[in-house]
């Protein structure tokens, strides 16, 4: 019986698929895997990848898998879920998953905050996120269910973001009438404030009603809520209210929450009731594999050597893997140049210099505050002066003098060539700003945090 289930084995699982309408990647990442590896009578034992979720593929799959098992080998069976570790070599896999259409309406995204290139599709499965992916995925197919909250932490540019919108898209897709709000711990605690002083005409109640209202709410960077009492008691509430209806919570942070030291012990508590999961920095596979899905969604043509180079020496971060790429392929249009290990090797001798590390700079801030505000450093730095990039400018200029120990001129220098007078004025700007303005006190805190995290 058992050659039997095995060759018919890819049949059952996409019969599964198409007859019970499974997505793309639940497929992939629940169906997929199961490996049938002995009958005992009738017992049928499924090899399953991971521990964490033979209860997750129990609960949704084993009723599934019986009865197709017996509809198309007729042999009616029980079955028994055993860790494929357990029984044999784990193999070494990156998952490319592909999923192609994507039918999420450009105002729902909009509506809920949300990326349109951070889904599962664009998402790379490898050993560092593996469980982070399929506990997202879970929550992904039943929302307020199983995982609540889902707790995902880890460092600095490693994903976090990518599959707390992944989740949400995949939600979205199959419900568009979902209330999802995706919003970072800095905009929660600054609508808060302007609420509190009613700014703008926007009460707390507003405020409770836009947060509690909704089928899921996805909150990044929750570290940054530290020490910040009313924030934490506001967002106590909210996450009562959304709990006891039901209703899925997804936090992200920098670390466990055991590790977030002042942390309410109620909220820490309450984080820790439903899944933690982390997701560590990418091995050398699963780099390449990140540099190649970039690539062929940015429909670059780069050779493997380059690849291999980039993979083999950027290790921490995506998204300086990703931005390592990018330089690349700038640097050789600028240049007029054609990509080779050269050019990639000046292309990225910043990045890759042993110095290069954490040291607090001027470029470093320049960096760290353009993202916050998603503009480019090339913008920031230059000359025109629309408000968008005024403000953050003079925000670098403040950071620069309270951070580093540059001299005004070096400032203005790494500013594109700025006077010292305008470094002065900017910074006392800020510095003025400072004393009355809560939200830019609370932007001010982020940003130091992100730029020097100890
Ligand atoms: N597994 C992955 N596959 C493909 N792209 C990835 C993967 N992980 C991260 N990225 C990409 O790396 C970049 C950084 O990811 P993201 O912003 O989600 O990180 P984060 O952990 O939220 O960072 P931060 O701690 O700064 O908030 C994004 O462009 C994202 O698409």
């Amino acid at each position: 019986m058992l050659e039997e289930i095995k060759e018919k084995w890819d049949e059952i699982l996409l019969n599964i698929k198409e007859e019970h309408d499974i997505s793309e990647v639940s497929y992939r990442t629940w169906l997929l895997p199961l490996i049938p590896d002995s009958v005992d009578k009738d017992i049928l034992t499924i090899l399953v990848p991971d521990s964490a979720f033979i209860s997750y593929v129990k609960k949704k799959y084993e009723f599934l898998l019986k009865i197709t098992i017996e509809e198309i080998t007729g042999f009616q069976c029980e079955l028994d879920f055993k860790l494929k570790s357990d029984v044999k070599e784990p193999e070494k896999e990156n998952r490319l998953i592909n999923v192609t259409n994507n039918t999420v309406s450009q105002l729902a995204l909009q509506n809920a905050n949300l990326n349109p290139r951070y889904t599962f599709d664009t998402f790379v499965v490898g050993k560092n996120n593996n469980l982070a992916h399929a506990a997202s995925l879970a929550v992904a197919e039943s929302p307020g269910e199983i995982y609540n909250p889902l707790f995902i932490y880890g460092g600095v540019g490693l994903g976090k973001t990518h599959l707390m919108h992944s989740v949400a898209h995949f939600i979205l897709k199959n419900n568009p009438n979902a209330k999802i709000l995706y919003v970072t711990s800095e905009k929660f605690t600054n609508e808060l404030i302007d609420a509190i002083r009613n700014k703008n005409n926007v009460s707390t109640t507003e405020f409770r009603e836009k947060y509690r209202n909704n089928d899921v709410l996805l909150i990044d960077d929750i570290q940054f809520i530290i020490g910040k009492e009313s924030t934490q008691e506001e967002f106590f509430h909210t996450f009562n209210a959304l709990y006891e209806a039901k209703k899925q919570i997804i936090i992200s942070s920098d670390r466990p929450p055991r590790e977030i030291e002042t942390l309410e012990d109620r909220l820490r508590s309450r984080f820790e009731w439903g899944l933690t999961v982390d997701i560590q920095p990418p091995d050398y596979e699963t780099r390449m594999a990140i540099l190649r899905k970039k690539e062929e969604l940015e429909g670059y043509n780069i050779d493997n050597e380059i690849i291999k180079y980039i993979a083999t020496n950027v290790k921490s971060n995506i998204r300086e893997l990703e931005g390592a790429l990018t330089k690349i392929v700038a640097s050789s249009k600028l240049n007029n140049k054609e990509i080779n290990l050269e050019l990639a090797e000046e292309a990225l001798k910043d990045l890759i210099s042993p110095n290069a590390a954490r040291e607090v700079t001027p470029q470093l801030i320049i960096n760290i505050v353009s993202e916050h505000f998603g503009i480019t450093p090339l913008d920031l730095i230059g000359q025109k002066r629309s408000k968008e990039l005024v403000f953050p400018r003079q925000i670098v200029m403040y950071l620069c003098g309270d951070m580093t120990s540059e001299s005004l001129q070096n400032i203005g220098k790494a500013l594109g060539g700025r006077d010292h007078t305008t470094i002065i004025h900017g910074t006392k700007k800020i510095a003025s700003e400072l004393k009355t303005d809560e939200n830019l006190k609370n932007t001010i805190d982020i940003l130091k945090k992100k730029i020097n995290p100890q």
